[in-house]
């Protein structure tokens, strides 16, 4: 039997708590080996709860631990990891935060340059195997419009030019209109799925994004609209907010475990 495959895990908030555990009752050919904390005193619970006892280390040096580095970080740590990533040759980088991928200019050519490969779960999107279908068949258009409950997008958000507090928004109200890439520089926190349907699509340019606050949702809903020359593709996921992180939808932690039991799966489906 071959070696497994060490996995190092960034992060162990709403996200990436589930996937280390995931990995620590045991995913076929895979190892947890090494976690990343921004504070060990306060994460000592949750370290704890694991029976593998990966190590814990800085972020920076977490990819020389494993061969696989599975990031579940807020957007504004992903560079500490992402700069020392990005130039290592043989590993492979499981991406949350997939909005920095755009946002990080260069990133992902000096990835493939160096030869790290990268993959973005599907997350809390779905659809994105008919997009894939549609993308070689040829696409038209694309487009994702989400909607979240108010306090998804914390205490308050700005609404056009103006910050409101999110508990008086009493009627469905659009915060944004425009391409993925100006999205999440508008709503990193909020719309990765964003990043993720622009890279397995149309780009980050022609992928158009509209984002709601709507007092009649409790799920975080996202509505994906594929224009192909095979036909129209329309894909609804109606998410329940995690428990812990209501910005993110519980469904994003299994969509990361599920690809990450796919690796050494010997059958595979879906595109
Ligand atoms: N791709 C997709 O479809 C989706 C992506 N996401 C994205 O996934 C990412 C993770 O989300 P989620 O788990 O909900 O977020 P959380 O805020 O719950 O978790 C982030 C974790 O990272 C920890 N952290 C912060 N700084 C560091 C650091 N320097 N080193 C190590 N750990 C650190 C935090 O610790 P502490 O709490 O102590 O600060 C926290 O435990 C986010 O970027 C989110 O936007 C979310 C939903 C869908
Ligand atoms: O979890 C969700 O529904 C979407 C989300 O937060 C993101 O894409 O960042």
């Amino acid at each position: 039997m071959a070696e497994p495959l060490r996995v190092a895990v960034a992060g162990l908030g709403s996200i990436g708590m589930r996937v280390a555990t995931a990995l620590d009752q045991g995913v076929d050919g895979l190892q947890l080996v090494a976690v990343a904390v921004r504070d060990v005193r306060s994460a000592g619970a949750r370290l704890s709860g694991l029976r593998s006892s990966p190590v814990v280390l800085p972020l920076a040096e977490l990819p020389d631990a494993a061969e696989i580095v599975v990031e579940c970080l807020p957007p504004s740590a992903f560079s500490t990891l992402g700069d020392v990533v990005v130039n290592l040759s043989g590993k492979t980088f499981v991406v949350a935060s997939v909005g920095q991928l755009l946002m990080r200019e260069g990133f992902l050519d000096q990835a493939r340059i160096a030869g790290l490969r990268i993959m973005a779960p599907s997350g809390a999107v779905a659809g994105l195997d008919g997009l894939r279908a549609a993308r070689e068949i040829g696409l038209e258009a694309v487009s994702l419009k989400t909607r979240k409950p108010p306090s998804s997008f914390g205490e308050g958000v700005m609404v056009g030019e103006k910050t409101v507090a999110t508990s008086g928004i009493d009627k469905a109200t659009r915060l944004f209109s425009g391409s993925a890439r100006q999205s999440i520089a508008a709503f990193p926190k909020n719309i990765n799925v964003a990043a993720t349907v622009a890279l397995a699509g149309l780009g980050a340019d022609r992928t158009s994004v509209e984002i709601w606050a709507d007092p009649g949702v409790f799920m975080n809903t996202h509505e994906l609209t594929i224009r192909s020359k095979g036909g129209t593709l329309k894909v609804v996921s109606e998410n329940l907010p995690d428990e812990e992180n209501p910005k993110s939808s519980a469904i994003t932690a299994y969509s990361i475990i599920a690809a990450l039991r796919r690796m050494n799966s010997a059958l595979s489906v879906g595109t």
